[in-house]
């Protein structure tokens, strides 16, 4: 296995630094698009790596999937009444299917779906960020996950579009809390840096039914985590999830921090990044990575 991971970083490094870095919001800007790491976990605890898998990173969008689960523990099927389960087919931010729809996102993994979960994150917890850190340290096993506050800060001023979707949905009747709090606890989430290792580890529950071997814990339940991974297989891209599905074949999600966490289900979790993304917003060299490691391995789940 690391022989192989060697051979596919060597073959992907090209691409590092291709594509741009996020700089819709400023404080990501600054990144260097010149690095590149990966991290393989596999569900009996073995860790391979390359690069620069221990250099923490924004996880971005990577933490729909951590608020989704925390939602799910609670809410269990209720939830589904505020959020769908369909591929958006448009980018994440965008906000014209929202007013056809009735405030009712497509699905968890675009952003108004993400902040609809937050917001029920927000009225169960009485700090839903606290309880997002409290929880990513618990099942990746690294107590010192910290959240970059000039990130968080930087996303609540440049705020205008999430705002204006999660104000739709509260004119929907679709938004429990203020407004302004719940846009807080997101951004705080999106945040958090981790590594490639981190993510490993944190995602390998879903490739394991459900239970975390770090943490000794049955996160969800087998079915849940069978959702969240088709979740991830329909809408984990953005409007790439089709041609992941064609090139990789793996349940994936995406950050614009340029994170990219799979799940090989009942063997690994995988996490690649690399900063640069391609138009999508998706990592160019991470997506790459994932084509080759399965067509290597013949991972796909179809
Ligand atoms: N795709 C992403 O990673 C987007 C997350 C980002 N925090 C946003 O809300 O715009």
């Amino acid at each position: 296995m690391q022989a192989l991971l060697s051979k596919i970083f060597e073959d992907v490094k090209p691409l590092m630094g291709k594509g741009k870095v996020a700089d819709y919001i400023p404080a990501l800007a600054s990144v260097d698009p010149n690095q590149f790491g990966i991290a393989i976990f596999s569900n009996e605890g073995d860790l391979y790596q390359i690069g620069d898998a221990d250099t923490p990173f924004s996880i971005q969008s990577i933490s729909k999937v951590f608020s989704l689960t925390l939602a799910m523990k609670h809410y269990g099927k209720d939830m589904w009444q505020r959020v769908g389960r369909e591929p958006s087919g448009l980018p994440f931010n965008s906000l014209v299917q929202l007013e056809y729809e009735h405030g009712i996102p497509r699905n968890p993994f675009i952003n108004a779906g993400a902040l609809v979960i937050s917001d029920m994150n927000q009225s169960r917890f009485a700090s839903p960020h606290y309880a997002m850190s409290e929880f990513v340290r618990r099942i990746s096993g690294n107590p010192e996950i910290k959240t970059d506050l000039q990130v968080a800060d930087s996303e609540y001023e440049f705020r205008h579009r999430n705002a204006a979707m999660a104000y739709l949905m509260k004119s929907n009747g679709n938004f429990e809390n203020e407004v302004e709090d719940v846009l807080k606890s997101y951004f705080a989430n999106c945040a958090l840096r981790m590594s490639c290792v981190d993510l490993a580890k944190a995602f390998n529950f879903l490739a394991n039914k459900g239970y975390c071997t770090i943490s000794q814990e049955q996160v969800i339940s087998e079915e849940e985590a069978r959702q969240v991974n088709a979740l991830m297989a329909t809408s984990g891209m953005y409007d790439e999830a089709g041609h992941f599905a064609f090139q990789v074949g793996l349940p994936g999600k995406s950050g614009v921090g340029g994170g990219i966490v799979a799940i090989v289900p009942g063997r690994f979790s995988i996490c690649v990044w690399s900063p640069a993304l391609n138009k999508v917003g998706n990592s160019c060299a991470g997506v790459a990575a994932l084509e080759s490691m399965s067509k290597h391995i013949g991972w796909s789940v179809y």
